[in-house]
């Protein structure tokens, strides 16, 4: 393979990066890089592949994603426990978005690799101390002190090798019983049985229970349901991360970037003329772009031209992140423009990152109800326009945390001091991902 069909992996160097870590030593980088370079891929192009495929089914209107996880994981966060419980919510929304909503869903964990972040800052000022913003555990440490905010570059091997962990962790579960639909009541244990929502769940799980009985009686093989298909997914933010990571494939002789399955570019950094953009348009990953309420529709087609040329479906989500204020007026815009243009984009809806805000004891925090009320814009959005609403894109963990304000136990802003433990966004607790999935199965209904 020629380097021009492979295209130049490297061309993102002489391109503005926004957002990347100021590193003190550029040797130690380079070391670091190189040893990441030999490392074992994460993730196979064949089943990179394949999500393209499922997301190709999303784009023609016959599949649904559902994408999630923390804001930020931690390398803490690598253990079994955390990675269960968050596969467990994923499981049981999904459960109820297949059953309530009759689609087949395809499961994106935001894990095994969502280790760096972008800033709207590059600094934290605490009474009157100034140091360098957190940037998530690749790059510097959560502690508010110098030391632990300086940014190593040892980090990045440590992320790999926490992404590794959780990944084989995520395979484990999803493949080794864990998932098995037979499970259904399983993964309603613990706290959230006893919210609404655990009890809501329980009855469909009684009600899926009786249709696989049923189906068991009708001759069906029970073991097609022993696992489920789970792909990882992170924001691409550090570039030399990333391209230590990325191989070419020797069937098809075309570079993957085996950090994740799917990759995508964040609204600070999609700069048509910069390096993220650059980068990950060479990469054969399915590949989404994160687009706020100041995306125009030439931006996006412009987008579309440099992501996906060739028109490939599955190649390119565009996940919306407009706030509940503003979806109902910023969104057709976009849709219509790309429709008119026939190129093949699913259309993810991320109804955190527009929805946030400051409650008054300074935690950062999001309502519930702006939550659903984004993505019951976009439901009617992608209604009135008759085109297919692809998925939603959220925050969450599986932990009875209180960071998000809202949902069947009214937590309240004076609440959130009680569990406040993401290390930058605030995240839907259990109980509050199920309120939204079965929502959204409801909103789903009603559009098919
Ligand atoms: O998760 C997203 C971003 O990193 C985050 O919203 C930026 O947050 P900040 O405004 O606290 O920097
Ligand atoms: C930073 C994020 O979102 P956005 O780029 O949409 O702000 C994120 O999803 O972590």
């Amino acid at each position: 393979m020629t380097t021009s069909a492979i295209g130049d992996l490297d061309a993102w160097r002489s391109l503005p990066a926004l957002q990347q870590p100021e590193w003190d030593d550029p040797d130690e980088v380079r070391a670091v890089t190189a040893e990441l370079a030999a490392q074992p891929p994460l993730v196979f192009a064949g089943e990179c592949d394949q999500l393209k495929d499922r997301l190709a089914d999303v784009v023609r209107g016959d599949a649904f994603v559902l994408q999630g996880g923390d804001c930020a994981e931690t390398f803490d966060g690598s253990n079994a426990d955390a990675v269960k419980n968050k596969l467990k919510t994923l499981l049981q929304m999904a459960v109820v978005l297949t059953y309530a909503a009759s689609v087949p869903v395809v499961k994106i964990g935001r894990m095994a690799g969502q280790f760096a972040k972008p800033r709207s800052k590059p600094v934290e000022v605490r009474g009157g101390v100034e140091l360098p913003a957190y940037r998530g555990d690749a790059v510097n440490g959560f502690g508010f002190d110098a030391e632990s905010r300086r940014s190593d570059p040892k980090r990045l091997l440590k992320a790999y090798h926490c992404s590794a962990v959780t990944l084989n962790l995520c395979r484990a579960f999803t493949k080794g019983g864990y998932a098995d639909l037979r499970q259904v009541h399983a993964w309603n244990q613990d706290f959230v049985a006893h919210s609404p929502a655990g009890r809501r769940y329980e009855q469909l799980a009684g009600e899926i229970d009786r249709a696989l009985t049923f189906m068991k009686a009708c001759g069906a093989n029970p073991d097609e349901f022993h696992g489920v298909e789970f792909y990882s997914s992170h924001e691409a933010l550090l570039l030399e991360y990333e391209r230590a990571l990325t191989r070419i494939d020797h069937l098809s002789g075309l570079p993957y970037d085996v950090s994740a399955h799917f990759l995508w570019i964040g609204e600070r950094t999609r700069q048509l003329d910069g390096a993220h953009v650059e980068f990950l348009r060479h990469i054969r990953n399915p590949i989404g772009v994160k687009l706020g309420p100041t995306t125009t529709p030439d931006d996006a087609l412009a987008l579309i031209d440099r992501l996906n040329p060739d028109g490939e479906e599955g190649r390119l989500s565009f996940i919306t992140r407009m706030g509940a204020g503003r979806i109902r007026d910023a969104l057709p815009p976009l849709i219509e423009k790309v429709r008119q243009s026939g190129a093949p984009v699913a259309w993810i809806c991320d109804p955190m990152h527009g929805n946030t805000f400051e409650a008054p004891s300074g935690h950062k925090t999001r309502r519930l109800d702006d939550v659903l009320d984004e993505v019951a814009g976009f439901f009617e959005v992608h209604r009135a326009l008759g085109t297919h609403p692809g998925g939603i894109h959220i925050e969450f963990t599986g932990d009875d945390v209180t960071e998000c304000v809202g949902g069947a136990h009214g937590l309240a802003e004076t609440d959130l001091h009680q569990r406040y433990e993401t290390a930058c966004d605030p995240r839907l607790n259990r109980g509050q991902s199920l309120d939204l999935a079965f929502m959204v199965a409801e909103l789903y209904r009603k559009s098919a």
